[in-house]
């Protein structure tokens, strides 16, 4: 891979800044990469382990002369981030971000962007539970999706960041912003929040079984206490951002659940076991469709039906 921005800053140095860094290196995607994190304690521990080519002490210096400026900080804090950069942005760069929620960091980062600027929103649809400057490896968007929402921009410039997501290992796709926080309440916010409920109800009944919930925890349970590890203030600024969605889609979910609720009370077999073929078809549709690279026959008599460049 070639070089696509000389001067690459990346504001707030967490898990998703660490990863982008590291592949970023393993690709030679960027000439210079700087970094900036708020806390003095999160920049010393970038200097240690060599994460970012320069860690400034102030993100004007950081974002100064950059091509590429990605705002990596929880969703809540990008618009604070923008208003502290915007007069210290390069003419022609462009300013992307990497938030979970779309519409909400481009109402709030936007506003207080110069002409001068080009603005491309981006989510990659990766992550884990872990967070910080140490918790990054470079493969964490290899065969990933990554949402590109431009909201000012022109085409070469989207063009130019699709290729460096690419270059990440990233499959690149865009979409309109309404629509990816619609489709990430269902697919991601949603999910977490029924995870972090579960494991809640858990920990209220492992006061009364003491320890046999987690001693006696199945994979199911496991995997939801993984998700439920996530980071709160970031988990707290995405339900936050995303409020009717998440709303929306937790109205249509506690419905579902009624109708499953009243099926056990009433007995009603033939409700359950309808239900749970069709949710069963779906997985293996996916499976299929050869759209889980996780799942365990992938790539095998699979085929791709995505559109990724
Ligand atoms: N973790 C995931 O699974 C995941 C996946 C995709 C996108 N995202 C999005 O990526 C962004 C970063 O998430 P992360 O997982 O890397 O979080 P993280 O907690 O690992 O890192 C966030 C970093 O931002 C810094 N920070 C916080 N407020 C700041 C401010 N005002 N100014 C400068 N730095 C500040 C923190 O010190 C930390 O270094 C979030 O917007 C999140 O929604 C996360
Ligand atoms: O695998 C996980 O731990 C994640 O939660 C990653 C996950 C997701 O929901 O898939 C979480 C939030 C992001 O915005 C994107 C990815």
């Amino acid at each position: 891979m070639s070089v696509i921005y000389q001067r690459v800053a990346l504001i707030g140095l967490g898990h998703i800044a660490s990863s982008m860094f590291w592949g970023m290196k393993a690709s030679g995607l960027a000439d210079e990469v700087t970094g900036y994190a708020r806390s003095a304690e999160t920049r010393e521990t970038a200097r240690e382990i060599g994460l970012c080519d320069r860690v400034c002490d102030s993100a004007a210096d950081a974002v100064e002369g950059a091509d590429l400026v990605v705002l990596c900080v929880p969703v809540g804090a990008m618009g604070a981030v923008a208003r502290d950069i915007a007069p210290h942005l390069k003419p022609g760069a462009t300013i992307s971000d990497v938030g979970s929620v779309k519409r909400a960091v481009i109402e709030a980062v936007e506003p207080h962007l110069p002409e001068s600027v080009h603005f491309v929103p981006a989510h990659p649809l990766a992550g884990t539970e872990q967070s910080g400057p140490a918790s990054g490896f470079a493969e964490l968007f290899h065969n990933r999706w990554c949402l590109l929402t431009p909201a000012r921009a022109d085409a070469t410039e989207v063009a130019k960041l699709r290729r460096f997501w690419k270059g990440l290992g990233s499959k690149v796709d865009e979409m309109d912003a309404d629509r990816h926080d619609l489709v990430l309440a269902v697919t991601s916010h949603a999910p977490h929040l029924i995870a972090y409920t579960m494991v809640g109800v858990a920990d209220d009944l492992q006061r009364v079984t003491e320890n046999e919930v987690i001693q006696f925890s199945a994979t199911g349970f496991r995997d939801f206490t993984r998700i439920a590890a996530s980071d709160p203030t970031m988990w707290r600024d995405v339900f936050l951002s995303n409020k009717d969605a998440t709303l929306e889609i937790l109205g249509r979910f506690t419905e579902e659940l009624f109708a499953l609720q009243r099926a056990i009370r009433q007995g009603d077999g033939d409700h359950l076991h309808d239900y749970f073929t069709r949710t069963r078809a779906i997985r293996r549709g996916i499976i299929e469709a050869g759209q889980d690279t996780d799942a365990p026959n992938f790539g095998r008599g699979a085929h791709s039906t995505g559109r990724a460049e």
